[in-house]
């Protein structure tokens, strides 16, 4: 799809370091709320947050499920078309259980209030957001993650799972792109 992406270029924005001590630090947070809890069921939305769900995952010394959503409202686009759209549902039920949603990057915040409507309405006991990057200068709804890794400028991000155009997700680093 290389007609919908003009030439650029990408600039390190977060070393794979940083990102590494952030997660690890994330990883302390998410013991002490949910130490106790009998199975934590990790919620990814997929496709961005695979990589930052399996490095989370590893630092986590807790019972937990692991299961994943599929929401798209960008498509190849650079804005949001914000129409949430579910392409995959949760296996399992989540009902009186405790969840937590993991997100890369939180932008407009559509995908996210879309996602956690969703899974309130099936009433488990606890329901968190982590996100590993927020933008919130481009907010256009009131959503808050309840633990996020970077807040970040208005900039376009690729890497670490995020894709510009279904590319660049595999960079171990956080770029922006940059047109040239
Ligand atoms: O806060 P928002 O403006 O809603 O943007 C955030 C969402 O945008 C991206 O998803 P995308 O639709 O590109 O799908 P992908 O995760 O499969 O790349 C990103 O992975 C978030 O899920
Ligand atoms: N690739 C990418 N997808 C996004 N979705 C919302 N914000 C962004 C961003 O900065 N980069």
């Amino acid at each position: 799809m290389s007609e919908t992406r003009p030439p650029y270029v990408i600039d390190e924005m977060i070393s794979a370091k940083a990102i590494a001590a952030r997660v690890e630090a994330l990883a302390k947070d998410i013991h002490e709320e949910f130490a106790g809890t009998e199975q934590l069921v990790l919620v990814g939305l997929l496709r961005g947050s695979f990589v930052f769900i399996a490095d989370l995952v590893r630092e986590l010394d807790l019972p937990v499920e692991v299961d994943f959503i599929e929401a798209s409202s960008y498509g190849n686009a650079m804005e949001s078309s914000r129409e949430v759209r579910i392409l995959k549902d949760l296996r399992s039920g989540i009902e009186g259980r405790d969840v937590l949603v993991v997100e890369d990057i939180v932008d407009t915040g559509h995908t996210l209030t879309h996602v956690v409507g969703m899974l309130k309405s099936r009433t488990p006991a606890r329901l968190k957001t982590i996100a590993l990057l927020d933008k919130p200068t481009r907010r256009e709804v009131d959503f808050r993650a309840d633990w996020t890794g970077f807040s970040i400028p208005d900039e376009f991000v690729v890497g670490y799972g995020i894709d510009y155009a279904q590319r660049d997700r595999n960079l171990p680093f956080i770029g922006k792109v940059r047109f040239t």
